[in-house]
């Protein structure tokens, strides 16, 4: 499963469904086991998840792998695509139905190169990132940090809301997803902006109820788009 819905790449609307409420998550984001923590997000309705380990004590080599497979299981069951960060070989090697890949990593031209027409989500700072990330095949882009954000420690400056507006008044319509501090308070304020959807990690992973709280993004995200 890619979730395109079987072969080619993944319809430009379907790919705007999945972004409504897109889970990242990495071991290093959960004070407690992260598998139980994705069962209760995927319980609380998110629509898409991306394993990211990264930062101090991120997971290597085997436990790294058995994670990302475990993870990956529990996804499978609930039906949610399961993406994996930066990290090409990993996802082709356990059949991840894609990856997201940043300005610094492996350029996205090759990647989609790669991984054929299994999802592609690049992220972009920029107009000029955003165009260059269309011709080189992304089927999404990530903007941000939205807002200040304590998960990603070489976070560029956050630019605010406007930066997705900026870049749909310039003509970008590949499905966005916003990212960076976004909180279920703020996450309406980034799809009024033109953002198809919102990608978290703390404010899920960290949540006291994670089950709630991603309740309550995805039922903002249903108000949002009626
Ligand atoms: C959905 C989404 N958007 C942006 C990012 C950031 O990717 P990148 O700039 O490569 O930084 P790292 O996440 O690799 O630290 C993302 N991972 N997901
Ligand atoms: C991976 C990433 N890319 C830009 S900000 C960020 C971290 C988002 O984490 P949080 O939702 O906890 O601010
Ligand atoms: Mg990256």
């Amino acid at each position: 499963m890619n979730d395109g819905g079987g072969s080619g790449r993944i319809e430009a609307a379907r790919m705007r469904q999945l972004l409504r409420t897109y889970l990242v998550i990495g071991s290093t984001n959960c004070c407690i086991e992260p598998l139980r923590v994705l069962e209760e997000a995927l319980a609380g309705g998110v629509t898409l998840v991306q394993f990211r380990e990264k930062g101090p004590g991120a997971l290597t080599g085997a436990p790294l792998r058995e994670l990302a497979v475990q993870l990956q299981g529990a996804c499978r069951q609930r039906g949610v695509p399961f993406l994996v960060n930066d990290d090409v070989e990993l996802a082709l090697a356990i059949g991840a139905d894609g990856v997201h890949v940043g300005q610094e990593d492996e350029a996205a031209v090759r990647v989609r190169a790669r991984i054929g027409d299994r999802i592609l989500g690049v992220s972009a700072h920029t107009l000029a990132e955003a165009e260059a990330a269309v011709r080189h095949g992304a089927d999404y882009l990530g903007i941000g940090p939205i807002y200040p954000t304590a998960s990603k420690a070489d976070a560029k400056a956050p630019q605010g809301p406007g930066i997705l507006r900026e870049l749909r008044a310039c003509g970008i319509a590949l499905p966005l997803v916003g990212i960076g501090g976004i909180t279920i308070e703020s996450a309406g304020e980034i799809i009024r902006a033109g953002a198809d959807g919102i990608a978290v990690i703390s404010a899920i992973t960290q949540a006291a109820d994670v089950r709630e709280a991603a309740t309550r993004f995805v039922a903002g995200s249903i108000a949002e788009s009626s």
